[in-house]
């Protein structure tokens, strides 16, 4: 076992790379050629890890956009937190916006989505598993580790910084910290990864899973479902590393999508008509967001609910069922599109919160939110068995198609988690065929490739049901012109091939 190598100061010292076109470089790399300290990053000043106590030295500071970092990723770590939901409420805690705020939304969102690749980097520069490093100083690691490999900020600003932060966090671990610093230093990111990640030859899901930062299962999955084309195994990884844009859904009635591109600076979607792309990140207080023109939706969602009411169905077409709605993004905008068809949806949610929000997203619409269990049709006289003529399921999944939405969940979500989920996904979507009347349609919709979520589970269930149902082709449902959508009758949606989540979709009519 060989420890850090401890280097000159110079040897820290990084080429400036203009190479911020890499894919798996974040976009608009940050320069922070700003010193690291107090005072250095805005003028906010930082924190002092000793609470500025009296009589005491002044230590170092820690500059406040790295420390909110520090923060998130300690709580994701720690609280098993979410990034999306817990990194605003520290912004907003420490008062941090503009240039800081995004700087520290990209070191806590990238050292997530990289955090596989870099705890193996760490692990060979400490010379010690990275998981024998005490959990405050690991992430602290990590996000030096993330600024040095992935970032523009200069290499003794990222060293000098995080072993500031260290000294807040972890007594007496500054003089390794800097020491396995500096040895991260020593080399660029991709001369780690080919020292680090077996070769593409010998061992073609190890080399992406650490080339790309995924686990080996979820590599292995998306392969699965990619029918083995590693090149597009390849893509879609790069593609979840990237920050995504945000999508809205401008709701159908309420606006037109090229006016709210408009007035909220954005571009109408490429395949949804409700789409509109937003510019840069957070929606912020938009007031289409406020006044229900329109809710923030990843267009693949916009495509799959649309699908579903596109397709022909013979004979009464007035009751529609959402058997999954919380928090209620498709619910939205079936609700809508119910409005303009003389509907009337039923959104169902078992989790009481999650009914809440359904309520909220579809206030004004012909809409009445069930708090109940799915799979309780036929015994809740709401869900009666053979009333519904459009259904949508859309199941609770592993979520492996928003990678890129959730930047802590590849490494929180395990192969262990399948089989419960698959046993509910395929009791909702029985319950769901059960819901149809002869003649109505299913469309059963996960945010997930993974095919034992999607094809098996589809197979299993409408086998299982002792409803007869038939596919029908989904491709012809989206809109004209997408390509790869594959040889149908299902449709899986891809942020490498369509710049949506990977919604997969199958469709299905119940014959009697
Ligand atoms: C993938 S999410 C649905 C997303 C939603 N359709 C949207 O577009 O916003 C799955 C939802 O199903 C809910 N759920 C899980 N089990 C359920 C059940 N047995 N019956 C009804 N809802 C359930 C979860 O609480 C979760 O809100």
């Amino acid at each position: 076992m060989t420890g850090p190598t401890r280097r000159p100061a110079d040897g820290v010292r990084r080429e400036q790379r203009g190479d911020d076109q890499r894919p798996d470089r974040p976009a608009g790399g940050f320069r922070d050629d700003r010193p690291a300290r107090a005072g250095g990053w805005g003028d906010r000043g930082g924190v002092d890890g000793r609470g500025g106590r009296p009589g005491r030295p002044v230590r170092p500071a820690v500059d406040l956009p790295r420390h909110v970092a520090y923060q998130a990723v300690a709580a994701v770590h720690r609280d098993d937190a979410y990034a999306n939901l817990v990194l605003p409420t520290i912004l907003r805690e420490q008062g941090l916006t503009g240039r800081d705020a995004a700087f520290a939304t990209e070191l806590t969102y990238g050292t997530l989505r990289q955090l596989g690749t870099l705890d193996t980097i760490l692990t060979a520069a400490a010379g010690r598993d990275v998981e024998r490093i005490d959990p405050p100083v690991r992430d602290a690691l990590r996000l030096g580790a993330y600024q040095l490999l992935h970032t523009r900020v200069p290499a003794h600003a990222a060293v000098s910084s995080t072993v500031d932060l260290v000294r807040t966090v972890g007594e007496g671990a500054t003089g390794f910290a800097n020491a396995v610093l500096r040895e991260v230093a020593g080399q660029d990111r991709d001369a780690w990864v080919t020292r680090l990640a077996p070769t593409m030859a010998a061992d073609p899901i190890g080399h992406l899973s650490v080339t790309y930062s995924h686990p080996q299962w979820i590599v292995r999955a998306f392969a699965d479902a990619l029918g083995g084309d590693l090149g597009e195994v390849t893509r879609l990884l790069i593609e979840n590393n990237e920050r995504p844009p945000v999508h809205l859904c401008v709701r159908p009635g309420r606006a037109d999508p090229a006016d709210v591109a408009d007035e909220v600076g954005g571009a109408p979607g490429a395949f949804s008509p409700y789409a509109v792309y937003l510019r840069g990140g957070a929606p912020g207080e938009l007031s289409a967001l406020a006044d229900g023109r329109a809710h923030v939706q990843d267009e693949g969602s916009q495509l799959v609910a649309n699908a579903l009411v596109a397709a022909p169905i013979d004979g009464p077409d007035g009751r529609w069922l959402d058997l999954c709605a919380g928090p209620g993004g498709k619910a939205g905008l079936l609700g809508a599109l119910a409005a303009q068809r003389g509907a009337r949806l039923t959104a169902v949610e078992v989790a009481e919160h999650r009914a809440r929000l359904v309520e909220q997203a579809t206030r004004g619409l012909p809409v009445t939110v069930l708090h109940t269990d799915g799979r309780t049709v036929g015994a809740d006289p709401k869900l009666a068995e053979g009333h519904f003529d459009r259904v949508l399921v859309d199941a609770p999944c592993t979520g492996l198609g928003s990678l890129r939405r959730r930047p802590e969940s590849r490494w929180r979500r395990q192969p262990s988690d399948l089989p419960p989920l698959t046993r509910l996904q395929r009791e909702l979507l029985s319950a769901a065929l059960r819901a149809t009347r002869p003649g109505g349609l299913v469309g059963y919709v996960t945010c997930s490739p993974h095919t034992v979520e999607t094809h098996v589970t589809v197979t299993e269930a409408a086998r299982r049901a002792g409803v007869p149902a038939d596919f029908v082709d989904a491709r012809p449902l989206l809109p004209a012109g997408m390509p790869g959508l594959g040889d149908g009758p299902t449709v899986q949606l891809w942020p490498h091939r369509h710049g949506t989540d990977a919604m997969f979709l199958a469709l299905l009519r119940r014959t009697t």
